[in-house]
């Protein structure tokens, strides 16, 4: 799952513009697939270069994107309209951290739930899960992992102050957040890790539901 494909690669090294698109197809058809992204909900970006994303327009359905759903942005230029409305979102975190590759947004099923679950204390922390070595950089159960969470908004350039502050401060932070009955974010340096963070999140998120409502 680290090293990209071969395929993966080379498009990479002749049009880093043609690869961040296919990443981003490549994760809404996966997502659609496992029903993260239901009624075109979703939004899916892959960083071009250190200045530009491609990211989803608004309303498209996520499981059979085309180049034409995906704008290419300037981090530093205002957005143009009829892209997400969740743009700012993913804007934001690839202006706070370099390293980042893409970011890919589902309303999964148990992102939606837990998130609801855990929105009155702020944060959801996972511990003692083996799975957790999905994520990048951990190495052990034992490590404690913090998924922020957020009240949900409609304001999403408010929104997206409010997490990068609180993604500054946060110890300990899983490569993702929640938005409290809406979703998740994650985030990882390609488009594979990032899918790879997805689906160890997915399920996660899951166990730790069934942790919550029935400890052994
Ligand atoms: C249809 S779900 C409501 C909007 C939303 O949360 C989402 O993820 C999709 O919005 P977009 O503007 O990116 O299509
Ligand atoms: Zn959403």
């Amino acid at each position: 799952m680290n090293a990209p494909a071969l395929n993966e690669q080379r498009v990479t090294d002749a049009d880093p513009v043609a690869s961040a698109q296919q990443q981003v197809m490549a994760a809404g058809q996966f997502a659609a697939a496992r029903g993260w992204v239901p009624a075109t909900s979703g939004n899916f970006s892959a960083r071009v270069d250190a200045d530009r994303i491609v990211v989803t327009r608004s309303g498209a359905d996520k499981g059979a994107l085309t180049p034409a759903d995906l704008a290419v942005v300037n981090l530093r230029e205002p957005l143009p309209p009829g892209l997400s409305a969740e743009a700012p979102l993913h804007v934001a975190r690839y202006l706070a951290d370099a390293s980042i590759g893409a970011i890919f947004h589902v309303h999964s099923p148990a992102a939606a739930l837990a998130s609801r679950r855990n929105a009155r204390h702020g944060v959801l922390t996972l511990e003692g899960w083996e799975l957790q070595k999905a994520f990048a950089g951990v190495t052990s159960h034992l490590a404690v992992l913090n998924v922020p969470v957020f009240a949900n908004s409609q304001d999403t350039v408010a929104l997206a102050a409010e997490v990068e502050a609180r993604l500054q401060n946060q110890a300990d932070l899983a490569p993702g957040y929640l938005l409290a009955g809406h979703g998740l974010y994650a985030w990882g340096r390609t488009g594979r890790e990032t899918l790879r963070h997805l689906e160890a999140f997915d399920v996660l998120l899951q166990l730790q539901l069934e942790w919550e409502r029935n400890p052994l």
